[in-house]
């Protein structure tokens, strides 16, 4: 598609493989996330994400935010959001420069304080 087009195969710093599957008009899109953190020994499954973003004929470097939906058995409860914004180089590259939260289940109130990670993911399309 065009440039910044989220459609298509993506991976990030750690080698996780992410695939965003075509934009429907509103901008809403589906994929899946295969993550290459082997937080568990269980076999590593795929996870769906879904996502919106503006579309990028309205702005040639759109903004879009997602959420993948871990599916590892016996692990914590866990929600997974990104937000970011698609930047292409002067050669053309893309890159999608990405802020996540990533909340864990806590048994309790008193424990909500360390439920929530932050941090940053960078993706570059895999051609
Ligand atoms: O069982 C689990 C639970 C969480 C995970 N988080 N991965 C991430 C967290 C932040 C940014 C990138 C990733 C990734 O997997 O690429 C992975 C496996």
């Amino acid at each position: 598609g065009s440039q910044c087009d989220l459609q298509g195969l993506w991976r990030n710093e750690l080698g996780s493989n992410m695939t965003v599957l075509a934009l429907n008009t509103a901008g809403t899109f589906s994929g899946s996330y295969h993550t290459a953190v082997a937080a568990t020994n269980k076999q590593i499954l795929v996870s769906p994400l879904q996502g919106a973003q503006q579309h990028p004929g309205a702005k040639r470097q759109p903004t879009f935010g997602f959420t993948v939906h871990w599916q590892f058995s016996g692990t914590a409860v866990l929600h997974h959001c990104f937000v970011g914004q698609c930047f292409v180089d002067h050669r053309g590259k893309e890159t999608l420069e990405t802020t996540w939260l990533l909340r864990e289940e806590v048994p309790s109130l008193k424990d909500t304080w360390t439920a929530t990670r932050v941090g940053t993911s960078t993706f570059t399309r895999v051609k």
